[in-house]
């Protein structure tokens, strides 16, 4: 028989179920042997330190180590393997060379397990709980707006003119240009709802469509024009905002901090590049730190995670409330189905 088990609420129940979650994630994207494990590392220490209630899957490039999957592994990551998606062969320069792996981003609309997911680059850190944002009606796609004025855009009309659609008031869109360009969001970080057949039809528009200077973020912004809407600023500080659109932020109201500014990524910051030596870039640069290296935040099994019921003798009440206390420690738990006892 299987051991009585005494809920927090006192009553008996045959075993104790979480409420049950949604089937709801975060997700990153990993590939390389390089660092970027760090930030993925971080990003996992962060969410358990926000107290989020979902689990962090990372899609990983068949080119990162066992070690990396392994350590995000002990991270209380889910690592699932994705084959690269390369763009069609053109000669387009990419803002970054690198960003051409970038389209292989595109494999996480595969992951139908789940009804909806937020997608967090490695260099993003979450410093408030933004699961509410799991709760925007279905149908759409969030992300925040981008900001067109550091020299990565300087291939665009929009930057040879100094328009930007962070102060579309500031530079008038000359009508000769024709339609201003519409809404575009960063891709850093975004809500979207798995499906296999956006999935199908993402990858075939991909085969046709030419590969542009912004990589998959282009081709996302141009593929979702139509159900972007865009989500406030706080959701995803594009860092370069603070000096080229100050205005528009508050920083203590910021929940995600996104360091792509050049120079920026914490795990390789040396403070030499372009407005590295801010005291706001060198604040977030030591938060990101404080919660790398933060111990407490290292991802703790449970007795019942760790299966450990060969000690619970039938009949036995087990007193689950250092189990609860620990739930909220470890903020998602994964059940694993107790042996059968008989
Ligand atoms: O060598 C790399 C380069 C990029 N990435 C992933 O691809 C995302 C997008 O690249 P990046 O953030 O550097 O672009 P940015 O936002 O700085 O333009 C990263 O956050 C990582 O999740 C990675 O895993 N390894
Ligand atoms: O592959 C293209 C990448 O394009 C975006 O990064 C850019 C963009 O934000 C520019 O506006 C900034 O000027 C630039 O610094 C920054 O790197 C996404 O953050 C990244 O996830 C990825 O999609
Ligand atoms: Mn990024």
């Amino acid at each position: 028989m299987a051991p009585e088990i005494i809920s927090a609420s006192g009553k008996p129940s045959r075993f104790l179920k979480p409420a049950s979650l949604p089937n709801r994630a975060y997700v990153a994207f990993l590939a390389g042997n390089g660092d970027y494990v760090k930030g993925v590392v971080g990003l996992a220490r962060g969410l358990r330190k926000v107290k989020s209630a979902y689990p962090l899957v990372v899609a990983v490039l068949p080119d990162v180590p066992v070690e990396h999957r392994r350590e995000l592994e002990s991270q209380g990551c889910i690592v699932r393997e994705i084959e690269p998606v390369y763009p069609p062969e053109n000669q387009t320069q990419f803002a970054m060379a690198y960003y051409v792996i970038n389209y292989s981003k595109l494999r996480i609309w595969e992951f139908v397990e789940y009804s909806k997911m937020i997608y967090l680059d490695g260099d993003i850190q979450v410093y408030d709980n933004i699961d509410h944002l799991f709760e925007l009606p279905d149908g759409h796609f969030y992300a925040v707006m981008d900001c067109f004025c550091e020299k990565t855009w300087s291939h665009t009309p929009q930057y040879k003119i100094g328009y930007c659609q962070q102060c579309p008031e500031k530079v008038q869109w000359p009508a000769e240009l024709g339609q201003p360009p519409s809404l575009y969001f960063n891709a850093g970080m975004f809500v979207f709802e798995p499906s296999l057949s956006t999935y199908e039809d993402l990858l075939e528009t991909l085969r046709i469509t030419p590969a542009t200077p912004f990589a998959e973020q282009d081709f996302l912004n141009m593929y979702f024009r139509d159900v972007y809407k865009p989500i406030p600023l706080v959701y995803n500080l594009v860092l370069a905002m603070l000096w080229r659109h100050p205005e528009n932020v508050e920083l203590d109201k910021v929940k995600v901090v996104h360091y792509c500014a050049a120079g920026s990524k914490p795990w390789r910051y040396t403070g030499k590049e372009d407005n590295m030596q801010r005291e706001d870039i060198k604040m977030l640069v030591s938060k990101w730190w404080e919660i790398y290296n933060d111990k407490s935040l290292d991802y703790k099994k449970t007795r019942m995670m760790a299966n450990d019921y060969s000690s619970v003798l039938p009949g036995e009440q087990v007193n689950l409330e250092p189990f609860i206390a620990a739930l909220s420690e470890v903020g998602h738990v994964e059940f694993v189905r107790a042996p059968s006892a008989a």
